[in-house]
């Protein structure tokens, strides 16, 4: 039997298929990419990781983070690169790979202000629409903004408390701070962060993991090789 997995892992072999996963901080947006781009054999693009290396980058070298040319011309003379593997993105500048240090709590308090500045998403949109498709990719505006012509788009939530539980088993903080931090987060990034109208929502409070990667798999539309 042909599963949605498999068919659609053809289609994106040979095709130029893109799916987004859209959602609020935490949401499970780049555990699901990774699941379903490993389920389809392709790369996941975790466009957060973008905006947090701009943000490191801009703290390490003291640039104000709501000061957009200083901040382009710092990125411009220190190109990131955003490696897109299916099981877990990397960010390189230069040398120097950055990704473990993009989720400290000093970049997710700094990183809405870098996303709210058009001319630093403008430098990210550049650069995830010069990937070659196919691929999956998570973040706040893929499905409405950077790929709208996506041929699947996901919208992923869940509530604040459930989200902080996750999180508080990564870090050693407790969780009605990082539930705060949350909710602040959700608020400056609401701009940016509303589903496409031809995202199909999902609520992964009440699904493990796998049921999510499982339900967008079945969500794919049928396809035919
Ligand atoms: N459905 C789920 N059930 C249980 N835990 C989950 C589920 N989805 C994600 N998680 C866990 O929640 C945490 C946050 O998930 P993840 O990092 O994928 O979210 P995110 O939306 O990409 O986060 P951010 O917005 O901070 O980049 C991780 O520890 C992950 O393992
Ligand atoms: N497409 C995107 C992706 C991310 N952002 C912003 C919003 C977040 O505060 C920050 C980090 O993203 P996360 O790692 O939490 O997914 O970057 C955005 O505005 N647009």
């Amino acid at each position: 039997m042909r599963t949605a997995a498999s068919s659609w892992g053809h289609i994106f072999y040979t095709g130029r298929v893109i799916v987004t996963i859209d959602g609020v901080a935490a949401s499970g947006k780049s555990s699901v990419a990774s699941g379903v781009a490993r389920a389809l054999g392709v790369p996941y693009v975790s466009s957060g990781l973008l905006y947090r290396a701009a943000t490191l980058l801009a703290l390490e070298a003291g640039v104000p983070l709501d000061e957009a040319p200083a901040l382009l011309t710092h990125l411009h003379a220190h190109p990131l690169r955003l490696e897109a593997l299916s099981a877990g993105n990397r960010v390189w500048c230069g040398k120097r790979e950055l990704t473990d240090d993009l989720h400290s709590s000093r970049v997710d308090g700094g990183v809405s202000r870098v996303a709210a500045l058009p001319e630093v998403r403008a430098w990210v949109d550049a650069q995830l629409r010069a990937l070659p498709a196919p691929f999956v990719a998570e973040g706040r505006d893929m499905g409405t903004h950077v790929f709208p012509q996506a041929d699947a788009k996901f919208y992923l939530t869940a509530s604040p408390r459930v989200r902080a539980e996750r999180r508080a088993r990564e870090r050693p903080e407790d969780v009605p701070a990082i539930e705060a931090a949350l909710i602040e987060r959700d608020h400056r990034d609401r701009a940016q962060s509303a589903p496409a109208p031809d995202a199909r929502l999902i609520d992964t409070g009440t699904l493990p993991l796998d049921g999510v990667i499982g339900a967008v798999l079945a969500a794919l539309p049928a396809r035919r090789a």
